[in-house]
């Protein structure tokens, strides 16, 4: 996969800075709170898998960590920057996709590209996005509208550009949605290339409990805008005595198979 920098670069895990810090960050909209008191802390080149169900206010804490919401109190800071006040220092270095910001539909897919691209500072940015098609298979759809591509094709787009800058912060808001099983699959390999080459560091919201079991080493599942629960697959499906992801989830949302009291500690001294 393309990459306009080296893994090196990265500021964040060279000093120990934590690519992303929430702290006690809170988003109350006039129908309601949707982030509800979250604190968590990313270490840079960490994947994490955001769960919850719908309305669980993943897109909220996406949108606030991107500087896109301002929150109603608590902080944000990434890559060391305090967001949204000092996001211009740091949005360089990061990206986001997400299905519900749509790019302009009426321009090119290398249109799209180039001004994302700009946006971002990019340098060699032909050679940037002729890379980014042949990696994301998007040779043929370069010079199509972005109007008149399927959602499918949107999506592997829509993961172009948010790979333009070879981040070093990657937020995915269900990267795989209205991909057929196969090309999902395919995008999930990629992901995988780009955080092993870049050493990005990812957070991913997403429904499909497969893809967080292959590409998370930890899960923060949201209920209610709070986090329900924390840790690496393997603790959690250990917490609630289940086979995979899927049936955890189901426990969490549904209220059954709450963790007893004294498992973490067991867990800790496994
Ligand atoms: N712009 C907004 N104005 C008012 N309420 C909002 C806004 N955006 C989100 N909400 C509300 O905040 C809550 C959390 O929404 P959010 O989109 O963050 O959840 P989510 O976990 O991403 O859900 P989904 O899985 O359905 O995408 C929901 O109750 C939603 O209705």
């Amino acid at each position: 996969m393309t990459t306009a920098r080296t893994p090196s670069a990265s500021t964040a895990s060279a000093s120990g800075t934590p690519a992303v810090a929430v702290d006690r960050l809170v988003k109350i909209y006039k129908g309601g709170t949707a982030v509800d008191g979250i604190s968590f802390s990313l270490p840079a080149g960490s994947v994490t898998g955001l769960l919850g169900g719908n309305g669980a206010g993943k897109t909220t804490t996406i949108a606030m960590i991107m500087g896109l919401v301002m929150p109603t109190s608590g902080t944000v800071r990434v890559l060391g920057a305090e967001m949204p006040r000092q996001r211009y220092r740091v949005l360089e270095r990061m990206n986001f996709e997400s299905p519900y910001v749509e790019m302009p539909l009426r321009l090119t897919v290398r249109q799209n590209l180039t001004v994302f691209g700009k946006l971002y500072g990019v340098a060699d940015l032909d050679v940037v996005i002729a890379r980014l098609a042949a990696d994301l298979d998007l040779v043929d759809l370069l010079d199509r509208p972005t109007g008149k591509l399927s959602a499918g094709q949107k999506t592997r787009v829509a993961l172009a550009k948010a790979l333009v800058n070879a981040p070093e912060l990657l937020l995915l808001d269900e990267p795989t949605a209205s991909l057929d099983p196969d090309t999902a699959d395919w995008i999930r390999g990629r992901l995988e290339q780009y955080r092993e080459r870049r050493g990005a560091t990812i957070l991913l919201a997403s429904h499909n409990m497969g893809e967080v079991e292959r590409l998370c080493d930890r899960v923060i599942i949201m209920k209610r805008g709070r986090i329900e629960d924390d840790g690496t697959p393997a603790a959690l499906l250990a917490r609630y005595g289940r086979s995979n992801l899927e049936e955890v989830f189901l426990d969490v949302a549904r209220g059954r198979g709450e963790p007893q009291e004294g498992d973490a500690a067991r867990e800790a001294a496994q």
